[in-house]
């Protein structure tokens, strides 16, 4: 339980029912096809002073995730713990994201539609989302005649850049970062005040994609 004093947001019994939520999320995601093969990693903020993260293990399945596969990262991306596993090659794109007051978990999928509409959007930079009454799903889109403008950032392998792309995103006095963002060829991530506005972020955005896919493919 937290105590009135604690700079920890979760911990104890709380902290293992957030786990266990992130592992039956990734069970959802994977009988989806959004999270195959090892793919896609997860996290939920434990605390902001100092700034704390349970993150999924590097290279474990995503369809049968325990307890024991996250691992605790600081605000450098390196794990609290000496000795503990490495956490996601991701990592450091998590720890960008829950630096933002008001995020408290982060998803990543690797869906076939956000694979192939980053790759068909790639050079506009973005995938507009437009006029779909799911929008509405989207935290703070109040009405389907809006936009959802999402970012798409190059697949370049290079974590810590992207980190930072990201995080001068998160900003952008234009275009800031609202809910996702795509990696060209590579997968949505997107995030939320708690694990479960993020799942629902992820499950609009899979949702809108998979639209637009096949709105391509009829016309
Ligand atoms: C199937 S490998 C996919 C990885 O390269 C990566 O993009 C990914 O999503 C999972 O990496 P991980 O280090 O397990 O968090
Ligand atoms: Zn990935």
């Amino acid at each position: 339980m937290l105590s009135p004093t604690s700079s920890q947001l979760l911990e104890g019994a709380d902290l293992d029912a957030a786990l266990d939520d992130l592992s039956a999320t990734g069970a959802d995601f994977h009988r989806r096809g959004w999270s195959l093969g090892t793919s896609s990693n997860y996290s939920v903020l434990v605390g902001r002073d100092p700034l704390e993260l349970m993150v999924t293990v590097s290279g474990k399945d995503k369809g049968r995730l325990g307890r024991g596969d996250y691992v605790r990262v600081g605000a450098d991306g390196k794990p609290v713990e000496a000795g503990a596993p490495s956490s996601s090659a991701e990592t450091m794109l998590h720890v960008v994201l829950a630096e933002q007051p008001g995020v408290g978990a982060v998803l990543h999928t690797h869906s076939p539609a956000a694979t192939l509409l980053s790759d068909r959007y790639a050079r506009d930079g973005v995938l507009r989302l437009s006029g779909y009454e799911m929008l509405k799903g989207l935290a703070a889109h109040g009405t389907h005649e809006s936009t959802e403008l999402c970012p798409i950032f190059e697949n370049t392998q290079d974590i810590p850049t992207l980190a930072e792309q990201v995080r001068e995103r998160l900003t952008d006095a234009e275009h800031p970062l609202r809910h996702g963002f795509l990696i060209r060829k590579h997968g949505l991530y997107a995030w939320g005040a708690d694990i479960a506005e993020a799942r629902r972020h992820i499950e609009v955005f899979e949702f809108l994609m998979d639209c637009e896919l096949r709105r391509l493919s009829l016309s």
